[in-house]
């Protein structure tokens, strides 16, 4: 690898302009591929508003699909939504080099496969993000809140591109939390995402505290996150028993929030409803768990929105 680090951001909406700011301040040369808002970056950059000061930031290179890179990333950061008809791996096909480091940074179960498959002989990292940032106007991004990153290898260790990464984050400024085991990590996030995303789109783009009040509402978010620890428990990655009697006054704690498949709710956009919820479901079909709350909420929104 360079001395300074390379990054391309592939997919640099809300979460890849934010950790690709991250990575710029912290010295990183830092290039982006863009789509809707390549014109508007390639003028005036990322504007962001954050708790944190001032993260808006040049990208060195804009590039564009059909583009060709200059040289290889050392780490190529892949931030689209994880949605039927993006095919990420052909997506990220032109960026990578033989020594690039794959880096998700995405929500969802099991979206990691695809990757790994098409690309055995690159190291993969997968992240957890949590966070509250959203697109306002092409090249606009207002970071509400949090920033947390969970790391590791997929499916498991922890490397030293993990933990070189780790090091740059954290200069920026924001907390991250290794880990060797990242699929029990993505599990354990999907015990909030299956029960609080999908259920929000079913109630017209709720906030937590509007579901969580709604008489019966608690009761059905706490009997959603027991159907994914069951499931989760028998794909090998038990969860602790506490895990929901935390999760519910945590939730209460952050005050009134529009998770980020409400917002693509809201504002038209496909959601993410396999990568957070369908393949928990056909996880526990594999199994034999019975999930009867997810598996409801599932087909009904399949119902509402036949394409995602
Ligand atoms: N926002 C949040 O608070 C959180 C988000 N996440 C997860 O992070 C991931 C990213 O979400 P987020 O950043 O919010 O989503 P955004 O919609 O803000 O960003 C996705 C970006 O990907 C771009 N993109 C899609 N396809 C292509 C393509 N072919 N070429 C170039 N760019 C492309 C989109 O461009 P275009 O505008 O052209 O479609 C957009 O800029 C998701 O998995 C989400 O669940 C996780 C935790 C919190
Ligand atoms: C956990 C949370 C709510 C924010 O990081 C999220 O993952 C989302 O908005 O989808």
């Amino acid at each position: 690898m360079t001395q300074t680090p390379s990054v391309l951001v592939v997919g640099a909406g809300a979460i890849g302009s934010f950790y690709g700011a991250l990575l710029k301040k912290a010295g990183c040369h830092v290039s982006v591929v863009l789509r809707s808002d390549y014109e508007v970056v390639s003028q005036s950059g990322f504007e962001i508003s954050s708790p944190m000061g001032n993260l808006s930031w040049q990208p060195d290179r804009v590039y564009r699909d059909g583009d060709r890179p200059d040289a290889a990333p050392d780490y190529l950061l892949l931030c689209v939504k994880v949605i039927p008809g993006v095919d990420r791996a052909a997506l990220v096909r032109p960026w990578m080099g033989k020594n690039t480091t794959l880096v998700l940074i995405e929500n969802g179960l099991d979206i990691e496969r695809e990757l790994a498959d098409t690309y055995p002989a690159n190291p993969l990292v997968s992240c957890l993000a949590f966070i509250a940032v959203s697109r306002t106007a092409p090249g606009q991004v207002s970071h509400q809140a949090y920033g947390q990153l969970v790391m590791g290898n997929f499916p498991k260790g922890f490397d030293s591109h993990c933990e070189r990464l780790t090091g740059l984050f954290r200069e920026a400024g924001i907390k991250v939390d290794q880990s060797q085991a990242i699929v029990g990590e993505r599990w354990r996030k999907c015990v909030w995402n299956a029960a609080f995303n999908p259920l929000s789109v079913l109630c017209n783009g709720a906030d937590t505290l509007t579901m969580l009040d709604a008489e019966g509402g608690e009761v059905l978010i706490r009997n959603l996150m027991r159907e994914v620890m069951a499931v989760a428990k028998a794909d090998g990655y038990p969860l602790p028993e506490d895990l929901v009697e935390k999760n519910i006054p945590g939730t209460r704690a952050m005050g009134a929030y529009k998770n980020s498949m409400a917002l693509d709710y809201l504002n038209d956009r496909p959601i993410e409803l396999d990568a957070i919820l369908g393949n928990v479901v056909a996880i526990a079909r594999q199994h034999q768990v019975a999930v009867p709350h997810l598996e409801t909420i599932l087909v009904a929104l399949r119902m509402r929105q036949p394409s995602s």
